[in-house]
């Protein structure tokens, strides 16, 4: 029987976007991305992203976390499951406050109230090779992609950031006459993105005020994308569409997004939700 089989998990979402927590502190069991695919295949279960803790690489932080998209794939980044993870971790507890590791590094989140929770996602990487791009770009707020299909062409320059993953934002009049499930594959798999991207469409509603919609690399249409709010506020300062704290409005919800000036690192803030607990039931893992 799969070592999983039976092993509590934790169904939230963080405005919308779908995540499923899973403990493995304690314990030698690991999740394999074959693992990663069964569980979105459980009965509600179907995640966004699958947050695997494990225990901490250095004193003081409280867990490892392993982030699996719904098709298997690993990312170094996800601030609405980071924020469900804090949940997880202080909702016994007296403190506020927990240090997260990820391959990307350490990130920090805590409780503002019961169920509202910021994540400091850290600085964004602005250069054309650490978003990853494929080729060199003068200026990673304007990147045109050559030899585009006309439906692609059509939408302009781009804008790109790494906040631990990879995001391209488009600039567009309103987010939800965007068709995102035929641009978002065509745009995640892109030849500019090496490590395939995560895929933005954005409307600047005021210098306070965002709408996005999101394809998100190895999980599809979402709800929400914490990274890829930040990067999309990170971009609309650095193009000086908006001001440095600003709200971002996605299908799911709101978050309040602010870019730090004194060290660059950006903070996300919103709801988190717990919907189900349970166990996972062995016959997910038979075939
Ligand atoms: N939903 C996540 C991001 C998932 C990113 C993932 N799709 C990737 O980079 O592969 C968030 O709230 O930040």
């Amino acid at each position: 029987m799969n070592p999983l089989a039976n092993h509590p998990f934790l169904k939230m979402n963080g405005i919308g976007n779908a995540i499923v927590v899973v403990d493995l502190r304690g314990t030698k069991l690991n999740v394999t991305p074959q693992d990663a695919r069964a569980i979105a295949r459980g009965d509600g279960l179907a995640y966004d992203q699958l947050m695997v803790l494990r225990e901490p690489k250095r004193d003081g932080a409280d867990a490892f976390m392993t982030i699996f998209n719904n098709d298997g794939s690993e990312s170094a980044s996800c601030g609405n499951g980071t924020r469900c993870v804090a949940w997880a971790l202080l909702r016994d507890s007296q403190y506020d406050h927990v240090l997260l590791e990820t391959s990307a590094g350490p990130l920090e989140s805590w409780r503002n109230s019961e169920r509202n929770f910021t994540v400091d996602m850290g600085p964004p990487r602005l250069e054309w090779r650490d978003i990853p791009l494929a080729s060199a770009v003068a200026d990673t707020r304007v990147v045109s992609l050559p030899d585009a299909a006309p439906e692609i062409a059509a939408l302009g320059p781009f804008s790109a950031a790494s906040m631990g993953n990879p995001h391209a934002v488009f600039w567009v009049k309103d987010p939800d006459t965007i068709d995102l499930a035929k641009l978002g594959p065509a745009l995640e798999h892109h030849s500019m993105f090496p490590q395939r991207a995560n895929i933005s469409f954005a409307q600047v509603v005021s210098r306070q005020h965002i709408r996005l919609r999101v394809w998100e690399r190895g999980a599809g249409i979402t709800q929400a994308c914490g990274s890829a709010a930040c990067a999309t506020l990170v971009c609309a300062v650095r193009k000086e569409m908006t001001d440095r704290k600003a709200t971002v409005s996605l299908p799911g919800g709101d978050l309040m997004i602010e870019w730090r000036p004194h060290d660059s690192h950006v903070l996300m803030t919103g709801a988190i939700e717990l919907e189900f607990e349970g166990r996972f039931d062995p016959a997910l893992f038979a075939s």
